[in-house]
């Protein structure tokens, strides 16, 4: 039986004619950091929220550790929903306190886990404010701790970036990586692709309700186009040859796209038939340039 994973497995869902989910899969493995990228309305938040059990798939099963999640399991999942759920006029530790105790921690226990949380997130000044009265990055922050306050075997957080000062993505990033770090799975959704990018260890891409690519950013970015960067005195020997594209020319300096197939090692050699070579080097997509190419090419295929 796998040991800390989580698995989406072949989940569908519609609302009514809308179709949000088809066969949508992926694993969330103990120690990783897993970010759910995908354009507006690609249906990251309805896979979380059916992975939480806030709403039934019409097929396909969430299994946590090789077994279909139930309601005990649920409650070890920390969940930080889109539509932020806290309760406004409860202040902030007195909420956390309530809902660590709902997850099934002592009184004692959920004091401690609370003051805990507050004091990591920064929010010691603020413990004893109404939620409602803080900012909205300080209660996106009281809305991660109430993820983490019961501490969870697993986390599934939506957008937990968006909004956030750059102080405060900082801390959330540390947060996760630690929990990651721990043994727990920690899987988010984001449209802020270069913290994806720089922080996690798999990315998934959704299109459409499907999972169109998943792997690590350097899997991800090895699949893509290959381009090479060249710096020589002339550029005029990579138009004649098969499969080479100038897609960029900038003085002595271009960038060269090369259709599948095409050794790098030949366009190499006829830039030296030409002339000396000062810079030679692959040039790899960014995670965001991956996503536009992956969701553009979905859509032209749908
Ligand atoms: N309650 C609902 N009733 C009807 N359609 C819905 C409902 N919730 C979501 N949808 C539709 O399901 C699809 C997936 O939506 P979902 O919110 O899961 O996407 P998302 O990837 O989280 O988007 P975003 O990045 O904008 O938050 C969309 O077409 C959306 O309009």
């Amino acid at each position: 039986m796998p040991e800390g994973v989580l698995e989406i497995d072949a989940i569908s869902k519609r609302y009514g004619e809308v179709v949000a989910l088809r066969d949508m899969s992926f694993d969330v493995h103990a120690g990783e950091l897993f970010g759910f990228v995908g354009s507006n309305g690609a249906g990251k938040t309805t896979t979380m929220r059916i992975a939480l059990g806030v709403l039934a798939a019409d097929s396909g099963e969430v299994r946590w550790n090789g077994r279909t999640v139930d309601l005990d399991t649920r409650r070890r999942i920390g969940y930080m929903p889109e539509e932020r759920g806290l309760y406004p006029r409860m202040r902030v530790l007195d909420q956390l306190v309530y809902l660590a105790e709902l997850h099934g921690m002592s009184t004692n226990e959920a004091h401690t886990s609370a003051e805990n949380w507050i004091a990591r997130l920064g929010l010691r000044d603020r413990r004893t404010d109404e939620v409602q009265r803080l900012s909205l990055g300080n209660q996106q922050r009281v809305q991660l701790a109430a993820a983490l306050v019961h501490e969870p075997d697993v986390l599934v957080l939506d957008e937990p970036f968006s909004g956030l000062d750059p102080v405060a993505v900082d801390v959330m990033s540390q947060v996760l990586r630690e929990k990651a770090s721990s043994g727990v799975p920690v899987v988010f959704s984001s449209h802020q692709l270069d913290l994806v990018e720089r922080l996690c260890d798999r990315v998934g891409i959704v299109s459409a309700g499907s999972m169109v690519a998943s792997g690590t950013v350097d899997e991800l970015r090895s699949g893509g186009e290959s381009r090479l960067v060249v710096e020589s005195p002339t550029t005029d020997w990579a138009a004649t040859l098969d499969g080479v594209r100038v897609i960029e020319k900038n003085g002595t300096r271009c960038v060269l796209e090369l259709a599948s197939g095409v050794d790098d090692q030949s366009v190499l050699h006829a830039a030296l038939a030409a002339g000396p070579v000062y810079e030679f080097s692959r040039q790899r997509p960014t995670l965001t340039e991956l996503f536009r190419n992956v969701v553009t090419t979905e859509a032209r295929s749908t």
